[in-house]
């Protein structure tokens, strides 16, 4: 059997990814036949793995060392079982190789809503503000259309639970074509 796709997923922080993507996993197994996706939460494998060059206390947060985040995603990816799918849960994705994603999906936010939302996560006020600017002038959307190919890159809104089911029925779907047609593909070499 052939490895499941590459799924990033990416937006503004707040804008619902580690959410989408544990709901995205979950669901995944139910697909028939199931078509597991795993998700893989970069900022937390920075932390976990140290893949940082230490604290960055005016930003408040880690000083993100991308050749170890890359080598580290490169083996998860060269090692995941047959059939199994990835969900790179990252606020950004330009680091990638262009070869590794299938799909590039940034989730988007009404600004307002993404203030309140990281206000509650007691942000300092400049991350609130720098990501409140990066939502409004769309710049993980730039930068996903600026990386990967039109075709694989898709924005999805990303503001009430109903939009977060929506999405994740809406990437099942894509999940099962994609299968479809490696399988296709497969037959045809064979
Ligand atoms: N579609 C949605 N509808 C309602 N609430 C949402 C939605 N998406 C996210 N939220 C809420 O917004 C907050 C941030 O969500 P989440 O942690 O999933 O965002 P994130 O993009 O992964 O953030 P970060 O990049 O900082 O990890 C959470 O409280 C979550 O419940």
């Amino acid at each position: 059997m052939a490895p499941g796709p590459i799924i990033v997923l990416t937006g503004t922080p707040g804008t619902g990814k580690t959410s989408t993507a544990q709901l995205l996993a979950s669901s995944s197994t139910s697909l028939t036949p199931p078509l597991p996706l795993r998700h893989i939460n970069v900022g937390d494998l920075i932390k976990e793995k140290s893949l940082h060059d230490g604290w960055d206390e005016e930003w408040q947060s880690w000083d993100v060392n991308e050749d170890k985040v890359l080598d580290e995603l490169e083996r998860l990816i060269d090692e995941r079982p047959d059939g199994e799918g990835l969900i790179l849960d990252w606020h950004t994705c330009d680091a990638y190789p262009e070869r590794w994603p299938d799909l590039v999906v940034v989730l988007r936010c009404d600004h307002a809503l993404l203030w309140e939302r990281l206000e509650k996560r007691n942000y300092p006020m400049n991350k609130i503000q720098e990501n409140n600017e990066s939502e409004i002038m769309q710049v993980v959307l730039d930068e996903a259309q600026a990386s990967y190919p039109a075709e694989i890159v898709v924005e999805l809104k990303s503001e009430t639970p109903e939009d977060m089911e929506g999405n994740v029925d809406r990437i099942l779907e894509w999940a099962k074509v994609w299968r479809e047609q490696r399988v296709g593909e497969e037959e045809e070499e064979f």
